[in-house]
């Protein structure tokens, strides 16, 4: 009887885990297609990486092109997510997603894993949502874990936060075949926990817009896994910020270390079980 029975996948989505198995902490600089460049002058895309990967992160996601620019050195200690889907914010519907990179490509490249954005309500979610089915057969085929990035976006959402919308969203991601699911936080702990609890895959959550200063942005991430996320999939706030290195380590040593010794790194914060709440 073998000690251990598992799949090629489960290795790699465990292998996802570099600093904890309490929480993921994932980097996504995808963005560079839907909105233009991530980089400065002063911070290309490869020192970017480094910086994410020298503060603790977990996993970048990157779209096929950008790994020309990064040294393979970037992922001695960081898994490689490969996004396979995209819009610009210059398009008509921004919010039509189509795929750009087959699972294939994400292989030869070096991936760990693959991502695929979803907009729910938007004028072409059947493509979308038919794109995210196929690249997940893909993915069980090639045993290569899929993060499945969902958002509320259309015509006709009012509340892109709306529990049941998320809770409809995060469903799709699971029941189309998504080891992970990224979507937006729902605003509150009680909000998070019926989220997580519904789900039968891990819920990571988007940093979202850039949040006023680091202590919110940490109280943000503690209200999140006190509702149960299995992480973050944080990128403006990270690649935006001033020090990158330094705000991924203060993050990533909450997710990673969550819940005790951690909350206590939120200045003169304490947690009450609820919300983290700061003196
Ligand atoms: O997963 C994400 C983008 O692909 C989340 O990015 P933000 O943290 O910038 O919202
Ligand atoms: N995941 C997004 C980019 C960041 O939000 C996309 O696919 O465009």
């Amino acid at each position: 009887m073998p000690l251990h029975s598992h799949s090629a996948r489960s290795l790699r989505l465990r292998r996802l885990h570099h600093h904890s198995t309490a929480g993921l902490v994932v980097a996504p600089v995808d963005h560079s297609i839907a909105d233009g460049p991530v980089v400065t002058p002063s911070q290309p895309i490869d020192r970017l990486v480094g910086q994410l990967a020298g503060g603790g992160v977990d996993a970048v996601v990157v779209h096929k092109g950008s790994m020309r620019h990064i040294g393979p050195d970037r992922f001695a200690d960081m898994s490689l997510i490969v996004h396979l889907n995209a819009s610009t914010s210059q398009a008509p519907d921004p919010d039509a997603k189509y795929v750009v990179t087959a699972v294939e490509e994400a292989i030869r490249l070096g991936a760990d894993g693959v991502s695929v954005h979803v907009n729910l309500g938007s004028q072409q979610e059947h493509q979308q949502i038919q794109d995210l089915a196929r690249i997940a057969d893909s993915c069980d085929r090639w045993n290569l874990p899929l993060m499945a990035m969902m958002y509320p976006r259309g015509p006709r959402i009012d509340d892109p936060r709306d529990p049941a919308l998320l809770a409809h969203a995060v469903t799709i991601a699971a029941d189309l075949g998504a080891d992970l699911v990224k979507t937006v936080y729902p605003g509150s702990v009680a909000g998070m926990l019926d989220l997580t609890s519904i789900c039968p895959i891990p819920v990571l959550v988007a940093g979202g817009p850039r949040r006023g200063s680091e202590t919110e942005l940490l109280r943000f991430v503690a209200d999140a896994l006190a509702g149960g996320a299995a992480g973050v999939a944080m990128g403006r706030n990270l690649f935006q910020a001033h020090d990158p290195e330094q705000l991924a380590r203060r993050v990533a040593r909450l997710v990673h270390r969550y819940p005790m010794e951690q909350i206590d790194d939120l200045e003169g914060g304490h947690h009450d079980g609820q919300q983290t709440v700061l003196a």
